[in-house]
């Protein structure tokens, strides 16, 4: 598969002219797995909807590839990004594998659609949902189907808002493996994430915002130090290292 390189450059985002995003240049490579962290209002979220191109930026550029996003139709940004927002109500009552399939609708009625939807949700631990109406489902269990649309297709760059949110344990496991995998085998992948210590776990770089300005970016151990992390959350914490896994102890409220 051939991966897909994703610049920002002096990045600025503006909602409601007010400005949440601020200089921002970071750059997103194939084979990497990157978690933006940062508290409550950060600009996480604005970010992600920059670069998956739903929010246009006030200022600087996104490159895919060294093209510029701009000149990227929606048709084309479809087949290369694949996205999933921090919170989506379905609007309709479709069944889970319908819901799942319209991953695929970039790339038209592929021939193995039904087996592609059933390996997406077998992904997620979801196959025995496959029949189920999106709309009756458990806040966890609709999620994990939506995660099986964002991974039905073959969007070289994956971008998903929170991903493990709304899962029990089990299947944050599963699914943090899983976008682990995605990403060794080449595709781009950039999720937000508040559980500090999975991220540090799986994810090969992490860049930390507040404010809307990226203050850090690096490995997990170059971020997640206590003096980083205590700064910009407003807490006292230690992180503990044991063969690349992080015990995350937030102590007390600065
Ligand atoms: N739809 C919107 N209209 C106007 N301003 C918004 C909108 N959504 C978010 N904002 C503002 O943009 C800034 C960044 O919000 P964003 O959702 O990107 O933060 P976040 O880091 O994802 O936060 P959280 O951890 O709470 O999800 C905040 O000041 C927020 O109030």
């Amino acid at each position: 598969m051939k991966g897909l390189e994703v610049s920002c450059l002096q990045l600025g985002l503006e909602r409601q002219r007010r400005p949440v995003l601020s200089e921002i240049s970071c750059v997103f490579k194939p084979f990497e797995l990157t978690a933006v962290v940062g508290p409550n209002g950060a600009g996480k979220s604005s970010l992600l909807q920059a670069l998956a191109g739903v929010l246009a930026p006030s200022a600087g550029h996104i490159e895919l590839d060294g093209q510029p996003a701009e000149r990227i139709s929606p048709a084309q940004m479809a087949r290369l990004c694949a996205y999933l927002p921090q919170a989506e109500t379905p609007a309709w009552s479709l069944r889970a594998a319908d819901l799942v399939a319209l991953g695929l609708l970039p790339w038209g009625r592929p021939k193995d659609r039904e087996r592609r939807v059933s390996a997406a949700l077998q992904l997620v631990d979801a196959q025995q949902l496959a029949e189920r109406p999106v709309t009756r489902l458990s806040g966890g269990e609709l999620r994990r189907v939506q995660l099986a649309r964002l991974l039905v297709g073959e969007a070289p760059l994956l971008i998903a808002d929170e991903p493990t949110a709304a899962l029990d344990i089990r299947h944050q496991l599963q699914l943090m493996h899983t976008f682990r995998r995605q990403a060794d085998a080449g595709k781009t992948v950039v999720l937000a994430l508040h559980d500090l210590p999975m991220a540090a776990r799986f994810c090969d770089r992490i860049l930390l915002l507040e404010q809307g300005r990226l203050v850090a970016q690096g490995t997990p151990e170059d971020v997640f130090t206590p003096a980083l992390i205590g700064d910009v959350y407003g807490v006292t914490c230690e992180f503990r290292w044991r063969d690349g896994v992080a015990d995350f102890v937030p102590l007390d409220l600065l």
